[in-house]
């Protein structure tokens, strides 16, 4: 072994070690993991959970000409490891940093750019048919968790590709596990299969199947013969899903046994046509405080290795204001319902779930269906709140206008990370929501500027007879006045005769900075906090001061500078100042608003030149 992960020549270097050199190597890494993750933070669970499967399948596989698609891709930093990136993990995820995510423009090993679950299946097929179609030769492998598999893409993708009969090569990677406890149908069936007593006897089942099935060449096992045996075997496997489906399915197997894997995945490259190799492993695997809490590991912040506590004090989080607020109108309301597609403790649920058994409904990640589901509660007498995400709202577009516009149902969206998540990037940052609700008839919007609005939103929302989305970001927020009523509009918060900053929800604060920055430069803008979207409330737009300044933690094209550019009398004139059109990589948030000019001190800047006609 060598000194240090960065001195090999991976994925090279896997390929002439032995299955205990390839064991050592994953002591090594795990190590490795523990401790870069400790200081940078990240997706660290998920990864423990995966290093022999992604040893093996660098050892089996020919990347990057085999290509390997992960799902979501928070699991790929042993693949990243393994493909010549050890050195970078100083800056896992960090500003100008290293993707805690596939990116192709990161790595030509990175043969998918994933970030939102479910996707790997449908590229896999596109991928294989495209690969088919030019009569080219190589694998294509897609590895997916049992928690992804609940999402409706990676139903769609299997029953598509195993109508086709393409080769790909999905590799199940089932720890039971979502970010929580993986649920649902699926979930049960896969729990029976790896009870089942054929894990006992993991070579033997993978032969059994290679036996069955065609397979390419004439490199069988030796496995069962009879006939007889043969038709126990059919049976036995009749009513897995994915056999059903017209994939071949091997395993279960151990997905921490090494040989075993190795042995798996070289079979797996025999089958002819659609073949799921279904591997158990464990998340958090290797480190005990992960293992105890994987839930707290699958994405987490800086932490102390001995104790696995977060480094970070913790803080009053927009998240959990939302959740107790509920709490305590599921309280008042038994009609109240919650709705996560896989997300219940980030997204705040955890109190309502255990003050309101049976009214918090997990539907797996199936954002779409959750849309639809509360849709039918609200038609059912219900007064659900679905507690989501913004841009993995982004999948239920249509099931939001078809479903709830539409009927204009009494749906209320807690739309949690809104704006910049930071570290997550691209893939994660909430920036589109504004823009497509805003184009929604019936749709109402709200923005809190502090946890004492949300809470006086939440409450004024379940009075309301329609849709209402009420959006805010990821992190920490002020507490606010407990007492806060809310019945909709604007606040005005300061008069100035130079413009009027009209600032959504939480960019209040960044533009109350903007507006000292410019009162000591001689320039005295007044600030407008907007918390309702829409309809645009223009009660405080003043006859004087002809100029706004729009300040949205969202797009500017299609956002709300450009829905109240729509609605002012033409003597206005207006700047709306909010994200470009390009996607914004991670880093820390402070960060990201400084360098597209979103802080206080950018924004006094923007708004200086625009008054100079530079803009
Ligand atoms: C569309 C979408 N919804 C939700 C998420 C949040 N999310 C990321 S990983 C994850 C759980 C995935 O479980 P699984 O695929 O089993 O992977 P594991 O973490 O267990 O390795 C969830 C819900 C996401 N990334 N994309
Ligand atoms: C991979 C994924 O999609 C989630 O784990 C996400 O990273 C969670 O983000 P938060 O840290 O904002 O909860
Ligand atoms: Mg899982």
């Amino acid at each position: 072994m060598k000194k240090n992960l960065t001195d090999y020549n991976f994925p090279e270097d896997l390929k002439d070690m032995d299955d205990s050199e390839l064991e050592l190597l994953s002591y090594a890494i795990r190590d490795f993991l523990i401790q870069k993750v400790s200081v940078t933070g990240g997706h660290l669970a998920s990864n423990l959970g995966v290093v022999e499967l992604t040893i093996g399948i660098h050892k089996v596989f020919d990347s990057p000409r085999d290509r390997i698609i992960w799902d979501v891709g928070h699991q790929s930093y042993v693949h990243k490891i393994l493909t010549g990136r050890a050195g970078q993990f100083d800056h896992l995820r960090q500003s100008g940093g290293m993707s805690g995510f596939p990116k192709a423009a990161e790595s030509e090993h990175d043969a998918y750019d994933t970030g939102h679950s479910s996707t790997s299946l449908s590229a896999a097929a596109g991928m294989a048919a495209a690969r088919d179609l030019r009569k080219e030769k190589y694998n294509i492998i897609a590895v997916i968790g049992d928690g992804s598999m609940t999402g409706g893409m990676a139903f769609e993708a299997l029953n598509n590709i195993g109508a086709s009969k393409s080769k790909v090569i999905v590799i199940l990677n089932d720890n039971g596990m979502s970010i929580s406890r993986n649920i649902g149908g699926l979930s049960n069936h896969l729990i029976r299969l790896r009870s089942s007593a054929r894990y006992l006897d993991v070579k033997k089942t993978v032969r059994e199947s290679l036996n069955r099935i065609p397979v390419v060449g004439r490199e069988l096992t030796s496995g069962i013969s009879s006939a007889k045996e043969r038709m126990k075997y059919a049976i036995l496997n009749e009513g897995i899903i994915f056999e059903e489906l017209g994939f071949t399915y091997l395993g279960p197997i151990d997905g921490h046994k090494i040989e075993d894997v190795i042995e798996a995945l070289e079979n797996t490259k025999k089958v002819e046509g659609p073949v799921l190799l279904h591997v158990i492993t464990r998340k958090g695997k290797g480190y005990r405080n992960a293992e105890a809490d994987p839930d707290r590991f699958h994405g987490i912040g800086p932490f102390d290795l001995e104790t696995g506590k977060v480094l970070t004090p913790p803080q009053l989080s927009w998240s959990r204001v939302m959740g107790d607020t509920l709490t305590e109108l599921g309280r008042e309301n038994r009609n109240i319902v919650a709705i996560t597609a896989a997300m219940e403790s980030a997204t705040g649920l955890k109190p309502f779930h255990e003050a309101c058994p049976g009214r918090c409904f997990d539907v797996g990640i199936a954002e779409a269906h959750a849309v639809t589901f509360a849709a039918g509660l609200a038609k059912g007498g219900m007064r659900p709140l679905v507690a989501i995400y913004s841009s993995f709202l982004q999948r239920a577009y249509d099931q939001l206008l078809e479903d709830v516009c539409l009927q204009n149902l009494p749906v209320v969206f807690a739309i949690d990370r809104a704006g910049i998540v930071g570290a997550d990037g691209e893939t994660h940052h909430g920036l589109m929501d504004l823009c497509y609700l805003l184009s929604m008839p019936n749709m109402r919007i709200l923005t809190p500027a502090d946890g004492g609005q949300l809470r006086a939103m939440l409450r004024y929302a379940f009075t309301l007879d329609g849709p209402v989305a009420i959006r805010y970001p990821r992190g920490g927020c002020e507490q606010g006045g407990k007492e806060q009523v809310f019945h909709g509009g604007n606040a005005r918060l300061y008069d100035g005769p130079d413009g009027d900053i009209w600032a959504v929800g939480s960019m209040v604060s960044h533009g109350l900075k903007a507006r000292e920055i410019l009162a000591a430069q001689g320039l005295h803008v007044g600030v407008v906090a907007v918390s309702e979207v829409k309809p645009a409330d223009l009660t405080l737009l003043e006859k004087k001061i002809r100029r706004i300044f729009t300040l949205e933690d969202g797009m500017t094209i299609g956002g709300y500078g450009q829905y109240m550019g729509a609605q002012l009398p033409p003597e206005y004139e207006i700047l709306s100042l909010g994200w470009p059109d390009r996607f914004i990589e991670h880093g820390a948030p402070a960060d990201l608003y400084h360098r597209y000019r979103l802080d206080g001190e950018g924004i006094a800047e923007r708004i200086r030149e625009y008054i100079e006609g530079k803009a």
